[in-house]
């Protein structure tokens, strides 16, 4: 059956596809997926097939896209409303600052209007300058756009990502700078997204960690670790403890999966949502 054949496609198809034909309860989480991992599937069928999972939306959108989950019952849970950011080039310099504020100005009353909780946001790369320097640099940034967030209802999660496999020099390389970082600007809109998969590579010591620094993290990501791929016995990561973990400190959040998947990637999507499912 081709992917196009399995979206509209009746009960039977579903299931021949190894999905469930009725949504699937999905635990204590609200468990999202990232769309990039699954680039290759339409966004409308995606959707279909995530509602069916038993996702309750769809990471990492563009504002033209943040409406297409709605159409499936889902929302997207973390958007894109500030592309002038990227993962190199963030808040830890001065000079971006502006330019990031003029696209919140815009992007998180967009995203509010389609229901979107959270937008993501970067360090940045270190390029020369201390971690204390980009911290007070990022705190500064961050309180230009608070109000923003906050007036709207609307989330800003810093990414933790790792610097050692995928995003050589990052900053934001260690929860205890980010944590100093929303320590600081001490809002209840603006906080981390821990990725799981970076943080392993970088710390390890996620439980305890995830546990200390609930407070501060508003969003989380997955992938198996070597390799970001499925959360599956060849990885190293125990995810049932740690979404067990995160559903026992009664996390309000979303918990997106983020793996590239091996072998057919709706299943290997079911399975992880049904590990984590708690
Ligand atoms: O680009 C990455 O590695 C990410 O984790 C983005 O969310």
């Amino acid at each position: 059956m081709t992917r196009r054949q399995l979206i509209g496609s009746s009960v039977a198809a579903w299931a021949a596809a190894g999905l469930p034909a009725s949504p699937a309860p999905t635990g204590r989480l609200k468990q999202s997926v990232s769309r990039w991992c699954y680039k290759d599937i339409p966004l409308d069928q995606l959707c279909a097939a995530a509602a069916r999972i038993g996702l309750k939306g769809i990471d990492l959108l563009a504002p033209a896209d943040y409406d297409i989950p709605r159409r499936h019952g889902l929302r997207c849970t973390m958007g894109y409303a500030a592309d002038i950011m990227t993962i190199p080039n963030g808040l830890n310099r001065p000079e971006n600052h502006a330019a990031i504020e003029k696209a919140f100005r815009v992007g998180i009353p967009q995203a509010a209007k389609s229901d979107v909780p959270n937008v993501i946001a970067f360090s940045g790369n270190r390029r020369g300058i201390s971690d204390e320097e980009g911290a007070a640099n990022t705190v500064a940034g961050l309180n230009r756009v608070k109000r923003i967030a906050e007036d709207y209802g609307v989330t800003i999660c810093i990414e933790l990502l790792n610097s050692k496999v995928d995003h050589p020099d990052y900053m934001a390389d260690h929860t205890a700078w980010g944590v100093t970082v929303a320590e600081q600007v001490n809002s209840p809109r603006v906080k981390l997204l821990y990725d799981i998969y970076h943080m392993q590579i970088m710390e390890g010591d996620l439980i305890d960690t995830i546990r200390r620094n609930i407070k501060w993290i508003g969003h989380f990501h997955t992938g198996g670790v070597p390799g970001r791929h499925n959360l599956d016995e060849a990885q190293e990561v125990n995810w049932r403890a740690i979404a067990r973990t995160i559903a026992d400190l009664k996390f309000q959040g979303y918990f997106a999966h983020e793996f590239v998947p091996q072998g057919d990637p709706l299943p290997a999507l079911r399975d992880a949502v049904r590990t984590c499912t708690v």
